[in-house]
């Protein structure tokens, strides 16, 4: 599966423990990240992770173009809720995108655990489907 991890400064640490707890899972995916964040969990752990440029520089926007060619299986994006981001747009603009094409996201790490518990179960076999099946692609 292809998942994306995004953190907003003053969630940087709760990404790492939860990505950290939940490396063993994470492993054996293909795993992408906005550049902070990226490297943040990189320093922390063994994890291989694509990065993309820094949020606030576009990172949300490239992350959000693999998610409008349905290519994302799974974003965790811990927001701060309580701080306005220069790039809010953008990150309306991925969750919108998200919403679209129906790809499971969490945006806090209460769900974040019932997703990556779901991914070990197997539940996300219907993104195989997706990805096998894409429109003028099959
Ligand atoms: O701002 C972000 C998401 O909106 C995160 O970007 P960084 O991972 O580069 O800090």
């Amino acid at each position: 599966m292809n998942i994306a991890f995004i953190a907003h400064d003053r969630k940087k640490d709760e990404m790492v423990n939860f990505v950290t707890a939940y490396e063993h899972v994470f492993e054996g995916h293909t795993l992408y990240s906005t550049g902070t964040t990226g490297t943040r969990i990189m320093e922390q752990t063994k994890l291989s992770i694509h990065r993309f440029m820094s949020g606030p520089l576009g990172g949300d926007q490239q992350i959000g173009a693999l998610v409008a060619q349905n290519e994302m299986d799974l974003i965790i994006f811990l927001r701060d809720p309580l701080m306005a981001q220069p790039h809010e747009p953008d990150i309306i603009a991925l969750l919108r995108l998200c919403d679209v094409q129906g790809i499971p996201v969490a945006t806090n790490v209460a769900t974040g655990e019932l997703l990556v518990r779901a991914l070990q179960r197997g539940d996300f076999a219907w993104r195989e489907l997706v990805h096998k099946y894409k429109p003028g692609e099959n």
